[in-house]
């Protein structure tokens, strides 16, 4: 494997790029951002009412402030001073799809400081219409809105199965397992833990369909071999879902993680490690629907739990996003490199294929893809 990330440090590691854009979803910051947040995310999406009032109520509970921006605004420095600390200097950018800074701001003030090129990193590290596509289509619609003076923009490919996001997760695994009573320890399950789409949703995921639930499950089995070597025990562990939306005769990826906590109960488990790793950090899916419900749910039942920590800013997954950025550049170079991967599914993708994580209402201009006319690769069906 070459290490790009610890070559001579210059400012060619990330040529051809001029800036790395970070893109995430955005929360809200205040009660008054509640509602207006919530009509971003779920216009026209068919989200029933009583979802968005119920939902309305976690942010409520949490003062109307979501976690997401500030680990979002901790994670940017910590990949500035990744940076800085292997000699590269490169702006860093910070656009979101659905509160500010909004991703056409963000784009705009590219434009005016004149970057011409930059790799764009999403929160989001698994292949799905919501976590894939749709934010290749709001590139789209931000370099569309600022114009001729935008900069290209090339997505990062996902990071699930990159090693320094795997190993991240293994030790916040570890962690938690030392959090447990240590007679309930050694007989622990492991419990994955990923945001619950429609199952059409997951069906039609990355470039052959099911692309979703087959990487999270190799994940949650490099993790668990990882955490094997660490500790010496090999744990059962399951793939469960949560925060599930949409209307009720719509079916979304089951067993949601509270039915599934009950069975592990009855089945006699000793104890749980719940392991979110869908999400990169702590969002409220994380605050909420695991340390607020199921971990009330695994009290009701008796069930000894400890929640591993979200990626978040582990050194490893941060020069994970350094490292992408440096892997990237090289390719864009026309250098050859071995992409840094752990698990069955091999490494993903740069340029996603024409009908990969299609919109379920219909197609929209995308960015970074092979029906993407602005690439220069693009192969249009
Ligand atoms: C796959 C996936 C990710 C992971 C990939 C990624 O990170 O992008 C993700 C992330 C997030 N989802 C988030 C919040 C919400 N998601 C909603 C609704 C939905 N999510 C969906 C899927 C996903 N969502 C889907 C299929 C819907 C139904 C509506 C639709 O088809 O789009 C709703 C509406 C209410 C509701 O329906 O629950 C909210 C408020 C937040 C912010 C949390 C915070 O504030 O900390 C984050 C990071
Ligand atoms: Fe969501």
């Amino acid at each position: 494997m070459k290490d790009v990330s610890s070559s001579l440090t210059t400012g060619s590691q990330v040529e051809p790029y001029d800036a790395l854009l970070v893109v995430s979803f955005g929360g809200p910051e205040g009660q008054e951002d509640v509602i207006p947040f919530l009509e971003n995310v779920t216009r026209g999406k068919g989200v029933p009412r009583e979802r968005l009032e119920e939902v309305g109520e976690h942010y409520r509970a949490f003062g109307g402030k979501s976690p997401i921006n500030d680990q979002n605004r901790e994670l940017i420095a910590r990949v500035r001073d990744e940076l800085a600390r292997v000699g590269v200097s490169v702006p860093v950018y910070w656009g979101n799809r659905n509160w500010h800074p909004y991703l056409t701001d963000e784009v705009n003030r590219m434009a005016a400081d004149g970057i011409r090129r930059a790799a764009a990193f999403v929160t989001s590290a698994y292949s799905s219409y919501s976590g894939c596509r749709q934010y290749r289509e709001d590139l789209a619609r931000a370099v569309t809105d600022v114009g001729a003076s935008a900069p290209r923009i090339d997505r990062l490919r996902h990071c699930f199965d990159h090693p320094g996001f795997i190993s991240a997760n293994t030790d916040s695994v570890v962690g938690a397992l030392g959090e447990l009573p240590r007679a309930a320890a050694d007989g622990a399950r492991l419990v994955f833990v990923t945001h619950s789409i429609p199952v059409t949703m997951a069906r039609e995921s990355g470039p052959h369909g099911d692309a979703y639930v087959a990487q999270h499950e190799a994940v949650a089995s490099s993790v668990v071999q990882q955490v094997a070597e660490r500790t010496g025990v090999s744990y059962d562990h399951d793939l469960v879902f949560c925060s599930r939306s949409g209307p009720p005769e719509v079916p979304w990826l089951e067993p949601d993680v509270n039915d599934h906590l009950e069975t592990l109960a009855a089945e006699g488990a000793p104890a749980v490690v719940l392991a979110p790793i869908g999400f990169l950090s702590d969002h409220m899916e994380v605050a909420y629907d695991l340390d607020t419900e199921a971990l009330a749910t695994t009290k009701r039942l008796g069930l000894p739990a400890a929640r591993a920590a979200t990626v978040g800013t582990h050194p490893d997954f941060v020069s994970a996003i350094v490292g992408l950025l440096f892997e990237r550049a090289a390719a864009e170079r026309g250098e050859s490199v071995t992409r840094a991967s752990i698990g069955a599914p091999g490494p993903s993708w740069d340029t996603c294929p024409a009908h990969c994580c299609p919109n379920p209402r219909g197609p929209l201009p995308a960015l970074c893809g092979r029906d993407d006319p602005t690439n220069p690769g693009a192969d249009l069906p």
